[in-house]
Formats: C-alpha cells, sequence, structure tokens
C-alpha cells in the first residue's frame, strides 16, 4: 500500500520569497536615518541563524529586539508578503487544495504573519507551526512566547517528535539548516534543499536532493503537479558566444544554461550533448548524426544565426528535435559589410592603407572608380541579396540580380534569366546564396572565366560556394580587381585557433573573420527573437517557423492538458491516436495535425483527467518518434 506523504515546509525565504523579519524591520523603520544599519544587522543574524552558526533562540531574540514593529506594521507586512509567496508554490495552488490534510507549515518565523499567507492556498490553520509574538498594550511587539519550541535550538526537532508523523513518508522542503536538522534527526525520509529564492551551499551540501522549485518534489515524488516538467530540468547548452540576452531569457524561464565562447568539435559536443535539452549554436558548430546519437534529451537546437547548413536537419527531424533560427535578425549588418566592401574595393581602398601602414605614401587615382553608375550582380536575390539590391540602387549603382526561383525585382533591379547573363554584364559581383550542399563549389574557374576582366567578387554568404584554389588564381592573373571574403572553407573553431588560407596577404582583399552578422545590433536581435522561438515551442508546441519541422501555429491551451506527438509519415496515425483516446472515453477539445516529407506532428488538446495507461498506449503507437504532455 502506499504510505501517505507528508510535505513539512519552511516559510521564509522557501513559501515566500523574503525573510519576513526582514521585511518587517524594512516597514518598521521606514523614514529612520539608522534603517540600513539596522536592516542589514538583522539580515545578518538570519543569515548566521540559517547557516547554523548562531543558535536560533539567540538570532531570534537579538532580530526581534531590533525589529522595534507593532501590530500596524504587521499588517502592512501581510500585504507585502502576499505578493512575494514563491512562484513555484503560487501556481501549485491547486496542490495545496487538495492536499491539505498533509501539508504541514513549520517555520521559526511567526503566526501573527504566516496563517493569512498560507491559509489563502488552502492550507489548514491546524497544519501551521511558527513561533507567536507576544505584544503590549499599545500593540508593540515585545518579545515572543518562549515555551514554544519553535523558539528554541533544534525547535523543528522537538516539534517533529512531539507531532509522531511515523504513519507517513515525510518530505521537509526549507532553505536553512534547521529544515536540515529534522531529517538529521532521522525525522524525515527525505530533505529537499529549496533553492528557488536563496542558495545556501552549507545547506544544498547536505540535502537528500536539491529543489530549484516546488514542482520539482512534486515531479520526483510523482505527485500532481499545475506543469508537466519541472523547468529546472531543461538544461541549456550555448555553444559560440551567443549574446547574454539568450542566457538570460533562458534562466528567467528557471532553466539550467551553460554557456561556452567557442565552438565544439564533434567528440567534444558528442560528450557534452548528453542531457542537454536546448542547443543553441551559431555558425560554427557542426551537428552531424554521431552528435545527435548522444543527445539523449535533445528537443530542440536554436541557430542564432540564419544560415542551417551546420546541422543535419534530415537527421534532427527523424529524431523528433526541432529547429529554428533567426531569418531576419542579422541581414542589415551583412547588407552595410556589402556596401562598404564595394566602395572600399572598388577605391583600391585595401592596398593603400596596408602600403600606408608600411608608410608608404602614394596618392593616386589610378585603379580607382566611384560606385555611382557601376554594375553590381546579386546571386541569391533572398532576404540579403534583396535589402542590398535597394542600398546599392541608393548610391546610384544598377542592379542586376539572379535567383533559382522567381523573385520579384525591387526598384530598378534586373532580373537576369542565367547566371552567365549576370557574370557578363556586372561589375561586382556579390554572393548571397544559402549553404546547401547542392551550392558546394558552385562559383569556379568556369564562373570566373565568365566575369568581366577588372571585376570584383564579394562573398559574405558560405565558404563552401567559392572554389579558393580558383579565387586564389583569378587574383593573381588580374582577372579580378578584388575580392571581399568573410567566409572560408575551413574556418578556425574560436578566436585562439589560427586563420590559414592562401587568401592572406593576396593584394585588394579583403578578409574578414565571418562577421557579416557580428553587430551588436544583430546579435542583441537574434538573443532576444530565439529563445522565445524555442520557449514558445516548449510551453505550447509552436513549431511556426521552424526550419525542419512542419509548421503549426497553436491556440493558447486552457484548462486542458496537450498531447504532442511527433512520427514518421506513414498513413493512419492519427486514426491510431484517436482509436486510444476513444478507447479511454477521452473527451478531445482539439486537434491540429500538419505533416512534411518525412514526420507528422499532431497535437491534441484533452480534458484533464485521464490514467498513465493513455500515455503508455500513445507512446507506444508505431512509427512515434517523440511524446510529450504539456500543461
Ligand atoms: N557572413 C555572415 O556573417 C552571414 C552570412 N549569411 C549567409 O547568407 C545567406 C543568405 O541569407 P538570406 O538572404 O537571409 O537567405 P535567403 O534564404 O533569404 O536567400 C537566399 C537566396 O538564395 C537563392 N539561391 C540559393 N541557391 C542559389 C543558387 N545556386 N543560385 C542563385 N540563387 C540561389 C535562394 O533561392 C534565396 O532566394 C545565408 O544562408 C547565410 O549562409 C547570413 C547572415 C550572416
Ligand atoms: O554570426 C554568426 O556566427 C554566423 C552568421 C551567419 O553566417 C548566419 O547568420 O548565417
Amino acid at each position: 500500500m502506499n504510505k501517505r506523504k507528508y510535505l513539512v515546509i519552511d516559510f521564509d525565504s522557501t513559501f515566500t520569497r523574503v525573510e519576513a523579519l526582514d521585511e518587517l524591520c524594512d516597514i518598521a523603520h521606514e523614514g529612520k536615518s539608522d534603517k540600513q544599519e539596522i536592516l542589514q544587522k538583522v539580515k545578518h543574524i538570519t543569515d548566521l541563524a540559517m547557516e547554523g552558526s548562531l543558535s536560533f533562540r539567540e538570532a531570534l531574540e537579538q532580530r526581534v529586539d531590533l525589529l522595534v514593529a507593532n501590530k500596524a506594521h504587521l499588517a502592512q507586512l501581510i500585504s507585502r508578503l502576499k505578493e512575494k509567496v514563491s512562484e513555484s508554490f503560487k501556481r501549485n495552488r491547486e496542490f495545496f487544495e487538495k492536499h491539505s490534510d498533509d501539508v504541514l507549515i513549520i517555520s521559526n518565523g511567526f503566526k501573527d504573519f504566516i496563517t493569512p499567507i498560507v491559509t489563502a492556498y488552502g492550507i489548514k490553520e491546524e497544519n501551521i507551526y511558527a513561533n507567536t509574538f507576544i505584544f503590549d498594550e499599545e500593540g508593540n511587539i515585545t518579545g515572543f512566547d518562549h515555551t514554544n519550541p519553535l523558539s528554541q535550538a533544534k525547535g523543528k526537532v522537538k516539534l517533529m517528535q512531539e507531532l509522531d508523523l511515523a504513519d507517513g513518508q515525510v518530505f521537509v522542503i526549507g532553505d536553512g539548516h534547521t529544515d536540515y536538522e529534522i531529517r538529521e534527526a532521522g525525522l524525515a525520509h527525505k530533505f529537499y534543499a529549496f533553492t528557488e529564492n536563496i542558495e545556501r551551499q552549507s545547506v544544498t551540501q547536505k540535502a537528500d536532493h536539491v529543489a530549484p522549485s516546488f514542482d520539482e518534489v512534486l515531479y520526483v515524488n510523482k505527485l500532481p503537479r499545475s506543469i508537466s516538467y519541472p523547468k529546472n530540468r531543461i538544461k541549456v547548452l550555448l555553444l559560440e558566444n551567443v549574446h547574454p540576452n539568450a542566457f538570460k531569457a533562458f534562466e528567467e524561464e528557471g532553466y539550467q544554461v551553460e554557456l561556452y565562447k567557442g565552438a565544439m568539435d564533434e567528440a567534444e559536443l558528442a560528450e557534452k550533448i548528453k542531457g542537454v535539452s536546448i542547443l543553441g549554436i551559431r555558425s560554427k558548430t557542426q551537428i552531424t548524426k554521431k552528435v545527435l546519437e548522444k543527445a539523449n534529451r535533445l528537443m530542440l537546437i536554436g541557430a542564432f544565426c540564419i544560415g542551417t547548413n551546420q546541422i543535419d536537419l534530415e537527421a534532427c527531424m527523424e529524431k523528433g528535435v526541432a529547429v529554428f533560427n533567426a531569418p531576419y535578425s542579422n541581414t542589415r549588418s551583412v547588407v552595410e559589410l556589402a556596401v562598404g566592401e564595394v566602395i572600399m574595393l572598388m577605391r583600391n581602398l585595401p592596398d593603400k592603407i596596408t602600403a600606408m601602414h608600411q608608410g608608404k605614401w602614394n596618392k593616386s587615382a589610378t585603379n580607382s572608380f566611384e560606385v555611382r553608375g557601376k554594375k553590381l550582380g546579386i546571386i541569391g536575390y533572398g532576404n540579403i541579396g534583396s535589402q542590398l539590391s535597394v542600398l546599392a540602387e541608393s548610391m546610384g549603382m544598377d542592379v542586376y540580380y539572379y535567383d533559382i526561383v522567381e523573385k520579384l525585382a525591387l526598384g530598378n533591379a534586373t532580373k537576369c534569366t542565367s547566371l552567365k547573363e549576370l557574370l557578363n554584364t556586372v561589375d561586382v559581383v556579390s554572393l548571397h546564396v544559402d549553404g546547401r550542399s547542392e551550392n558546394k563549389n558552385i562559383f569556379g574557374e568556369k564562373e570566373f572565366a565568365q566575369m568581366k576582366d577588372g571585376a570584383i567578387l564579394i562573398n559574405l554568404a558560405r565558404g563552401s560556394v567559392v572554389q579558393i584554389p580558383a579565387l586564389v588564381h583569378n587574383l593573381k592573373n588580374g582577372k579580378l580587381k578584388g575580392a571581399g571574403i568573410d567566409v572560408f572553407p575551413e574556418e578556425p573553431k574560436n578566436n585562439q585557433e589560427e586563420f590559414i588560407s592562401e587568401l592572406r596577404t593576396m593584394p585588394n582583399v579583403i578578409l574578414t573573420p565571418h562577421i557579416g552578422g557580428s553587430t551588436l545590433e544583430a546579435q542583441e536581435n537574434i538573443a532576444d527573437f530565439v529563445p522565445g522561438k524555442l520557449i514558445e515551442y516548449v510551453n505550447t508546441g509552436n513549431t511556426f517557423n521552424s526550419v525542419n519541422f512542419p509548421n503549426l501555429q497553436l491556440p493558447q491551451l486552457e484548462n486542458a492538458h496537450r498531447l504532442l506527438h511527433i512520427h514518421k509519415n506513414v498513413s493512419g496515425i492519427i486514426a491510431k491516436i484517436n482509436g486510444v483516446l476513444a478507447q479511454h472515453n477521452i473527451n478531445i477539445v482539439g486537434q491540429y495535425l500538419k505533416t512534411n516529407e518525412q514526420i507528422g506532428y499532431v497535437i491534441t488538446d484533452i480534458d484533464k483527467t485521464y490514467s498513465e495507461e493513455v500515455i503508455k498506449d500513445l507512446k507506444s503507437i508505431e512509427h512515434t518518434i517523440k511524446f510529450r504532455i504539456l500543461y
């Protein structure tokens, strides 16, 4: 038979985010000149007691003496504490209401302010154990009831002995040493160090389990809870120095986040990816089958950039890993760099600048031209290419473009029907195709030969697109006037590795370390955009804008549980899902399906009551890739 489970919960810094006596002191000393000094003293005493370096009785006496508070201050404190209930307790109100017989508040604080706060959550008044203040006739706090065991050292232990909860399992949840003492005395089965508000190493190291939220306690004990999966269990790994806003967004959501400056190679990442639910990368990290094989918990990859050619999107799909990118956030930055390079190269500036640094004064107009009236050829008229078109035209350039799909010309741009036509026509070629595998090496000797003599090449797209030996050859033989290259077939993994390329030291060549999108604005935009997409997928299942999943935009989940089923795209899966639900008499509130060639994604919102059996049956439908429940 399942034993009864008692939850013994601390109040200060656990049920509420704050220490109530600190708050009371703050209220009572409002407007007084020594407020800060007294507050610091009270906080210091609280910390000493929590860490176990000062006996509780002594700490309590010292703090109550410093308070100088009265009943009116207590009323203000209660209003303040109502706003400061810990988030994970707040969202599990239903649990307290339904399990009120098994929840006990045992605190070294005071009933005078604890009772109104916790009873509002359905906790029974008779299950609240705490101290009580003594007041004088004017309502001033003059002391506390010294006979109460909770006002004494090891008070919680004494009280637990008196309570005798031997008919059940006892789980203590708290942030302080006095909570651990119950477990130490053998009066609890487990001590959960609660770290949602404060983490004390002296306490966590003694705990059976560290609980960053109350959801965690409920989850590990298989108790009903308001959210399907504790957010603190979601591990996020961010590589390649993504902007700190991304770290902040995930941390604020309650996830565990780890940040690395550089990229990782396959072996390193295959090791590191274990246990990670969300991976954030930029353009350097290769997500291969080998990495994915080791990714035992991975549900999401965020590309903090535009290109996703570094990710094996199909393998991700087969594993049920959704991928999102930032399709617009850095486009302007790339366009501005392209514009700058067109001007620089037309004026032969890289050579002029190098000469000046060597002390050579070469004032001459030879080989220097305006961009006005020159012909710019854009290959790949997507988000970047078309934006460049507009800016280049505004500088007086004649724009030509070539794309493999039909694209509407912006402004006065001229569409070319073949790559050859474009190459034969223009003075500057700027590459803005994506890094799909078909684009590997598409620009080689044949294409250079089709360019006008003295033309310029700019590649801010992908290093795999241009054949470097052919580029070097055509720079050396003077066919090209110059080049601006930001991306390379082999790029260093981090800023410590050397950049090795035949292009180094070539005349009139701008070499940049893949920084087309590296402006503070772009990185901030990306870090504001991508985490939002990933968090939304975790919380709602929304895949709108995913680059590899069928795109489903979903309504808010209200008063229902959501079943997310990812499966191989074979016929009859939705019928099987509905068959299981019908067999268990479950009412479907809403259902959404989208497929692509490889996978199907079905979302089913159902009434809240169902058994574990339903979940087991849904998970075991043949061809299921991933299944999860959301509430
Ligand atoms: N250097 C850097 O830091 C950055 C580089 N990029 C690169 O720029 C690429 C383009 O970005 P967006 O314009 O946002 O992508 P996009 O997807 O909007 O545009 C790419 C365009 O290229 C066309 N295309 C593909 N292959 C082609 C081919 N062989 N010939 C002609 N057209 C072809 C596509 O049809 C599409 O219209 C990204 O995929 C990424 O690789 C993007 C951002 C920063
Ligand atoms: O900034 C980066 O790391 C990569 C930029 C890029 O190439 C992209 O957005 O596709």
